[in-house]
């Protein structure tokens, strides 16, 4: 369902199991900061508002979308993490770069889940504007960030069960 048609924040239609002790890594782009941080805020928000702890949130800053694929590789290489939620938002420019920013972001992030094993939830905006962006990052169609978040929770509780 396009995010047009809903917001990206309402979980009424869903249960969401509690993130008490879980560990969650955060990895966010530096590029774009204002539209990042406020994903990155609903983010954690998502995950203290569903019983998490602060003190199991790591968040790892990387300059681009392009190297959240190395930072998730990283922090699950070196810490005990249940879930990897990767933040950035890649705005088109002028070039084709964008495509090949985007999708090499998806696949490098769906690679490294395979690789360890664990949920790598992409919570990257890929926009046409600044306002779209904007839009899904606390705006009219809520925060991808926090939508990030619910996701992680529910797929830690899945890899738990599994
Ligand atoms: N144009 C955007 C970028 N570009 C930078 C790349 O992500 C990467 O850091 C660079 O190619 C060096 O490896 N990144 C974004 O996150 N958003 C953009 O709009
Ligand atoms: C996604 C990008 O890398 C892009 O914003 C860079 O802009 P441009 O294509 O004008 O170089």
């Amino acid at each position: 369902m396009a995010s047009t048609l809903k917001n990206l924040s309402d979980f009424s239609h869903i249960h969401v199991q509690s993130a008490k002790g879980f560990k969650f890594a955060i990895v966010v782009s530096q590029w774009n900061a204002q539209v990042t941080g406020a994903l990155l805020n609903g983010a954690i928000d998502g995950i203290l508002k569903n019983g998490g702890l602060q003190a199991d949130i790591d968040v790892i800053e990387v300059p681009g979308s392009y190297e959240l694929i190395s930072g998730a590789d990283i922090v699950l290489r070196n810490k005990d993490i249940d879930a990897v939620i990767c933040l950035g938002c890649v705005i088109q420019g002028e070039t084709r770069h964008f495509d090949f920013i985007c999708d090499a972001v998806a696949n490098g992030i769906s690679n490294v889940a395979i690789k360890y094993n664990k949920p790598v939830i992409f919570g990257v905006l890929t926009t046409d504007n600044l306002e779209q962006a904007l839009d899904r990052a606390g705006g009219k169609h809520g925060n991808k960030g926090e939508e990030a978040a619910i996701t992680a929770i529910q797929m830690a509780h899945i890899s738990k069960k599994y």
